[in-house]
């Protein structure tokens, strides 16, 4: 009997040492056979869309040679000025049609340079033959064509943001912003590449890939808003539309040499904008124009503020361009910075700096010294631990099921690693980088841990805000000039390690003041020598300074901001510095 028993029990043990072995290979092999599948499925959808794309391109190529435009006269258009085109097309002198194919031409032979487009709208050729058959000519942007952040929503396309799971999820409604561009008789034409989930000042995604620097291929022209600033840049668009959370409008501007616009949140209507930050309501990403010159990005501003924008979306406040503060001639009093206490500018962005003092200087405004307080403390607690607020639980999510881009990797490994390990690392890299701040902005990737928190959280923001107005109020400042970034455009690849460079656009985010990026100089060989001198002690300065090789050439644009509601006023600024410039032949 106890024999049998024995048997019985023997065979049950082996049953459950097979039944333990068979699960203990069966579930990795079960999760990798649902790896490989789900990974095929995305790579075929990425594959679909790029096909989609070139059929899209080949569309247009064939669309284009049947005009049979003269090529010369089209690259003549592309040439034009924007005040001289807008001339052009209300004169009569050129149809909207031709420069449409104009533009569709040169951003087609940039693409294939740079790869900044993601896609054409090939509704554009429609839209350009009914402008040419009105007489009226009222729009403000009447024939030109405008180009477009791949997150601003169309009709009858998706918005990615470079993730692969929101391939084909198509808008039914156009954006805000694009019915006023229409009213206005602006031809959205193309639509332009961004970096994976729009966080960081590269521009590269798994669907439409890398987008190059004009000015050096090995570089990036920056992001989020890169594909813009790389096509305006190299002549393939006139005006643009991006977005800001973090300096995505101006720190492409910069690295490309284009004017950029970032709005006070609330001046532009930014319905039918896609971003992951939606639900994060205090740093908010706000919208904004991007131009080849400023006549372009005054315009483009004075047509988004119209009477139509406060009909489609009554949240905004009916505030009109006011032409009497750009055109004003009050003399002002600027205040300008080329350190913000946190990671010197490198020397071609004091230069420019010095060079808008100058020039304001020249057109009889006032400039003095300005320091930005508390910036490294700015950075970590209030814009890091904003935009992370929910512990980048929403980007982790997004890109969970998707193939993260390499431009997320980094990030996406700090946001990763738990709170108790970040206070052991903190030790460790603490001591290798030399920079407390930088260890710091790790934990602030873990975001608020209660509803409390973010409450607090709100209010460290507004305390910051009104010591901020104050000591610019003391002033009695009416604007601040200061670099875009710590450092001129950086290797492709390279962002990461240099994310406290942008502790000069965040901080105008933090604060929702308006700013301008405006082109002024290129690096010089003298810039780059003088770099012997700059500092490389911490972690993100070595870095600077060796992505600062090689360098010379490249553009250097300079922020300009004042407060909330004054896109005017910035832009009188920027008009002031070019106005300046000009007058002592150096523009
Ligand atoms: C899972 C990885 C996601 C990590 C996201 C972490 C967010 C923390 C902040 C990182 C630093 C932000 C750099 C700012 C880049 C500019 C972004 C911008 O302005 N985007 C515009 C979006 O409309």
């Amino acid at each position: 009997m106890s024999r049998v028993l024995q048997m019985v029990e023997e065979s049950s043990y082996l049953t459950i040492a097979k039944v333990a072995a068979i699960t203990l290979v069966a579930i990795p092999v079960g999760l990798s056979i649902q790896r490989y599948f789900w990974r095929r499925d995305l790579r075929q959808k990425v594959w679909q869309r790029q096909t989609e794309c070139q059929v899209a391109f080949k569309k247009l190529n064939d669309d284009l040679n049947s005009l049979n435009f003269d090529q010369e006269k089209l690259q003549a258009i592309c040439d034009l000025p924007t005040s001289e085109l807008k001339e052009g097309l209300q004169s009569g002198k050129y149809s909207a049609l031709e420069v449409l194919a104009a533009y569709q031409t040169k951003a087609q032979n940039v693409t294939k340079r740079l790869n900044c487009v993601t896609e054409p709208i090939l509704e554009a050729e429609a839209d350009a033959k009914s402008l040419d058959e009105d007489t009226e000519k009222e729009g403000l942007l009447h024939g030109i064509p405008v180009s477009l952040k791949e997150n601003y929503q169309l009709k009858g396309y998706d918005c990615t943001m470079g993730l692969v799971n929101l391939i084909g999820k198509l808008w039914e409604d156009d954006a805000v912003l694009i019915k006023v561009l229409k009213r206005q008789g602006a031809i959205p034409f193309v639509r332009t590449n961004i970096p994976q989930i729009m966080m960081t000042y590269e521009c590269s995604n798994p669907i439409y890939g890398r987008t190059d620097n004009p000015f050096d291929a090995s570089r990036t022209p920056g992001g989020s808003t890169g594909g813009e600033a790389a096509l305006i840049a190299a002549g393939g668009s006139l005006i643009g539309f991006g977005s800001d959370i973090g300096g995505s409008i101006r720190v492409p501007s910069h690295f490309c040499g284009c004017y950029g616009l970032k709005t006070t949140l609330g001046r532009f209507s930014r319905k039918g904008t896609t971003s992951l930050s939606q639900g994060q309501t205090l740093v908010s990403g706000t919208i904004g124009p991007m131009a080849r010159d400023l006549d372009g990005l005054v315009l483009a501003t004075k047509a988004i503020l119209c009477d139509y924008m406060y009909e489609l979306d009554r949240s905004i406040p009916p505030l009109s361009f006011r032409d009497e503060i750009f055109q004003s001639k009050r003399p002002l009093k600027i205040g300008y910075y080329v350190n913000d206490g946190y990671l010197q500018s490198v020397p071609a962005c004091q230069r420019a700096v010095m060079m808008a003092k100058t020039a304001l200087e020249a057109q009889g405004h006032t400039v003095i010294s300005f320091d930005p307080p508390d910036v490294p403390w700015m950075w970590t607690e209030l814009y890091m631990k904003t935009v992370a607020g929910d512990g980048c639980r929403t980007f982790l999510e997004a890109l969970q099921k998707d193939i993260p881009d390499d431009c997320v990797h980094m990030l996406l490994f700090s946001s990763k690693v738990p709170r108790w390990l970040i206070w052991c690392l903190k030790a460790i890299i603490g001591i290798s980088t030399q920079d407390p701040v930088q260890t710091q902005s790790m934990t602030s990737l873990k975001g608020c841990r209660s509803v409390y928190e973010w409450w607090q959280q709100a209010k460290a923001v507004e305390a910051y805000k009104d010591k901020f107005l104050k000591k610019w109020s003391d002033l009695g400042l009416d604007g601040v000039i200061c670099p875009v970034l710590a450092c001129v455009a950086v290797p492709h690849g390279s962002v990461s390690s240099l994310l406290g460079a942008g502790t000069y656009s965040m901080l105008y985010n933090v604060l929702n003041y308006p700013a301008g990026s405006l082109p002024l100089t290129k690096v010089t060989s003298e810039d780059v020598q003088q770099l012997e001198n700059y500092p490389d002690r911490r972690f993100f300065e070595k870095n600077i300074k060796k992505a600062s090789e090689g360098s010379i050439g490249l553009p250097v644009n300079v922020q300009c901001v004042s407060l909330p509601f004054q896109e005017e006023l910035v832009l009188r600024v920027m008009k002031e510095i070019e106005t300046g410039l000009k007058s002592m032949g150096d523009h």
